[in-house]
């Protein structure tokens, strides 16, 4: 299957225009919103159903039917960063915003108060690490891209080079959200900071350090906040 054209300014990234119309955006989000969040609902079912052994076995067949139907026609390769010819950002594939990526919450970011950027999300039992309990790798995962967007406010974006998590108290599964926003630079770094909070406050804090890649330098994309 081809693919849109990919252009790469430098530093391993790549981004490919897709040269569509708002309309067509739409409809695309209206199509795989909805599909990809009922895989979501797949993954919890899987986990915590209870139904009986051949119901499970019945089931598994029924997913494999529905996978060799959508791999009849598949792109090569990931999905790409992906964005419009007004440089819209459409991360569909991305791990931690990804609307087609049936791993990501996903997050949907927004710009906050301070410059920085601020999301809420609700973390179900695909995210458990101890009981009951967010797992610390998904924390840091989270960390790492909100920190990332809010280093990239101003359109350019950065690599994580450093990324420290300082995990205060549990965080239970469920309601969370995010705060980032830089704190500092020094010439391509840029240091920013951000809070994990649960229903009764701040379960966790991250400091990273996030580095404009040298061909980037003095180049603007667009903002990346959706
Ligand atoms: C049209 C489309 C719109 C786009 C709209 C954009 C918005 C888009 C938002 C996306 C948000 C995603 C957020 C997810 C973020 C990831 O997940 S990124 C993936 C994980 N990170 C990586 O894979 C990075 C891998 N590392 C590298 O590629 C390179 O090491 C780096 C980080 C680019 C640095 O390489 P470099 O530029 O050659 O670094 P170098 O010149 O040696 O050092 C520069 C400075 O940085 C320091 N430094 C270097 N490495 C490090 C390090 N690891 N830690 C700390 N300091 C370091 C050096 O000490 C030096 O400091 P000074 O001496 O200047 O004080």
């Amino acid at each position: 299957m081809s693919r849109p054209e990919t252009d790469s300014p430098g530093a391993g990234m790549e981004f490919t225009l897709e040269d569509i119309s708002d309309e067509e955006i739409m409809r695309r989000r209206a199509l795989y919103e909805p599909f990809t969040d009922s895989v979501r609902d797949l993954i919890d079912a899987v986990i915590r159903t209870e139904v009986d052994d051949a119901t499970v076995r019945q089931a598994q067949a029924e997913i494999a039917g529905v996978v060799q139907r959508l791999r009849t026609q598949q792109m090569d390769g990931a999905y790409g960063v992906r964005y419009t010819a007004d440089k819209k950002g459409m991360a569909w594939g991305n791990a931690v915003i990804g609307l087609r990526n049936a791993i990501a919450p996903p997050l949907v970011l927004r710009p906050g108060d301070d410059g920085g950027v601020v999301t809420d999300a609700t973390l179900g039992a695909a995210y458990e690490g101890p009981s009951g309990l967010v797992h610390g790798g998904v924390c840091a995962m989270l960390f790492d891209h909100v920190l990332g967007e809010a280093a990239s406010v101003d359109g350019i974006p950065c690599f994580t080079g450093t990324i420290s998590v300082r995990y205060l108290r549990p965080t239970p599964l469920g309601p969370i959200r995010i705060d980032a926003a830089i704190s500092g630079r020094d010439g391509r770094k840029k240091i920013v900071r951000g809070t994990l909070s649960g229903p009764d406050g701040v379960t966790a804090e991250a400091e990273g350090i996030f580095i404009v890649p040298r061909e980037f330098e003095g180049q603007a994309f667009s903002s990346w906040v959706s």
